[in-house]
């Protein structure tokens, strides 16, 4: 099963849909956006990714007044999130961007009011985070828009996933498996849900959204079958912020979509043939022909 976004297939059979993952780590400097959107179109990614909010919802109460410290100063974690919240404006700016690297962009809303803002911007796609997962009413909002939904899964149950996917139909719907640890320890991984969310989600495809160190557990997901790749970017992992720390730097996220394409090659059709660079070492090597029937 194949769904795209804006045009570009996700799937079995194409390549793999790198998703670059800018989150926060813009800090709430759109040149900075900018840069990191460099470095997704760059290293061959299909599209960058944001996170939006509208703190006053998508913050849990119990955390709107801890203090937080920040390059700003110290402030209520409320008043954090306001600080690294993009304007309509700058989401112009930073999407016309992205646009012109001829990356797809599309974002996180994290509350039904954040689906609106990104849909008033003509985002192609939405992610629903693992952290929505039990929302079901910005579920409903975003399954309303007709577009293309990436589910991620991390911190649920099947039970939960399966009543997300009740709300949100799969016609349009791509899963990435996931574990919400930061950074994620390899032992939390668990690779073979790929299988386990094929096989249970049948017409869905299925990709992956790493939080770890490093690039081999997502190269192995592509290897088992995922059709979609998302790592948070950085350009520094040493930078002030949350998710710095389990993001890739430019280096190691060329490397990964680098990889990923040789993996993506080389995984064929599974339809056993003998290849032509196959026939000079068959003429070569082999002393007893096969029978002829
Ligand atoms: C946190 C997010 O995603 P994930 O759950 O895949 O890490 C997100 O998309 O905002």
């Amino acid at each position: 099963m194949t769904v795209s976004i804006q045009g570009t297939p996700i799937g079995a059979g194409h390549p793999v849909y790198v998703i670059a993952e800018i989150g926060l780590n813009h800090n709430g400097d759109v040149e900075l956006a900018k840069k990191l959107i460099d470095v997704a179109a760059e290293a061959g990614a299909q599209a960058v990714k944001f996170q939006k909010r509208t703190p006053e919802i998508s913050t849990p109460e119990h955390m709107k007044q801890v203090p937080r410290e920040t390059p700003w100063g110290t402030m209520s974690y409320l008043d954090y999130r306001y600080r690294v919240e993009f304007d309509r404006e700058q989401y112009v700016e930073i999407g016309d961007y992205a646009t012109l690297r001829g990356l797809d962009w599309f974002a996180s809303p994290w509350d039904e009011p954040s689906v609106d803002f990104l849909e008033d911007l003509g985002v192609g796609a939405h992610k629903v985070a693992s952290a929505s997962v039990t929302d079901h009413g910005l579920l409903a909002r975003l399954a309303q828009t007709g577009k293309t939904i990436i589910l991620s899964t991390g911190m649920s149950t099947l039970q939960e996933i399966d009543a997300a996917v009740e709300v949100l139909g799969t016609e349009k719907l791509v899963m990435l498996h996931a574990t919400s640890t930061y950074p994620l320890p390899p032992e939390e991984a668990n690779l073979r849900t790929i299988l386990t969310l094929q096989q249970r989600y049948r017409n869905v495809p299925i990709g992956y959204s790493g939080h770890e160190r490093g690039l081999q557990i997502s190269l192995a997901a592509v290897a088992l079958g995922a059709v979609a790749v998302e790592r948070h970017i950085t350009l520094d992992r040493t930078m002030w912020g949350s998710d710095h720390a389990a993001s890739l730097e430019p280096q190691g996220f060329e490397h990964l979509v680098r990889d990923i394409r040789i993996i993506g090659e080389a995984m064929g059709d599974g339809v056993k043939r003998v290849f032509p660079g196959e026939l000079a070492p068959l003429a070569k090597l082999r002393r007893v022909p096969a029978p002829t029937a």
